[in-house]
């Protein structure tokens, strides 16, 4: 595990948009694996400023991304399907027929999570998946459990995932209880893994991750195992985190 400090959010997101850069530079028909949430929002606005800088090309890239909330279809306000066409897809060269969201209006979501699966063996298996982290450790809407999970798959999401995500919501009644997601199998398979954290209120997650045992109670500290793995920190993020002398202060 390679891992970096980054001194504020604004540093972090250019080191993680460059890390992307490089991987689309060597592979420019590169598959990537993409996150939602307010920690990538950044990274994103990063990486459409360096398409309209002529930097990168999406045009031969495809991504996938890790979830989506079930019930909610591409126009609402809350799918992750939205999210991602306003920080990012509308802005760059990226062919629409190359996104992948899973469909949170699937009649059958596990069939859904089944043929989502299916879709990223065929295109080759992931290159790089980008990864937030929930406060209590889950990646993609992988929950703390007693078990890893294999294959993308429904989730129920867990209660702390629904008080916290509720911030995008009116109220936590409207948060989706369910959610089609890569599973920790799916994410392990990628070539490279990026994790992304910023804010005190990731702290404890990231020390569990990063230095802690590997238990599915913490879904992410399963990384540890995966033998190409980026995480990019600030220092809020990094503050519980003890090996300082095995990171990279940038
Ligand atoms: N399903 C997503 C996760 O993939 C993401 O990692 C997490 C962190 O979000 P934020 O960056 O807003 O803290 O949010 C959601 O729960």
């Amino acid at each position: 595990m390679e891992v970096y400090i980054a001194n504020d959010y604004t540093e972090l997101c250019k080191i993680a948009s460059k890390n992307i850069l490089n991987v689309i530079k060597s592979k420019p028909n590169a598959i990537l694996g993409l996150p939602t949430g307010g920690t990538s929002i950044g990274m994103y606005k990063e990486l459409v400023k360096m398409y309209k800088e002529g930097i990168l090309s999406f045009s031969k890239v495809t991504t996938f991304n890790l979830d989506e909330y079930e019930g909610l279809g591409k126009e609402d306000a809350n799918s992750y399907y939205k999210f991602m066409y306003d920080n990012f897809f509308k802005h760059v060269d990226i062919k629409y027929d190359n996104i992948n969201i899973p469909d949170g209006l699937a009649s059958d979501s596990n069939k859904e999570c089944e043929e989502y699966e299916m879709k990223i063996r065929k295109a080759g298996g992931m290159d790089l998946v980008v990864l937030g982290i929930g406060e209590n450790g889950h990646i993609g809407f992988n929950e703390p459990s007693d078990f890893f999970s294999g294959f993308s798959y429904r989730v129920k999401l867990h209660e702390d995932t629904i008080r916290a995500n509720s911030r995008f919501f009116n109220s936590a009644d409207e948060v989706p209880k369910y959610a089609l997601t890569m599973g920790i199998r799916t994410i392990m398979l990628s070539k490279k893994i990026m994790l992304l954290a910023s804010g005190e209120n990731k702290a404890k997650a990231i020390k569990s991750a990063i230095e802690g045992v590997i238990t599915p109670s913490i879904p992410a500290s399963i990384l540890q195992l995966h033998r190409d793995v980026t995480v990019v920190l600030d220092k809020k993020s990094a503050s519980l985190l003890s090996w300082s002398d095995s990171y990279k202060i940038v």
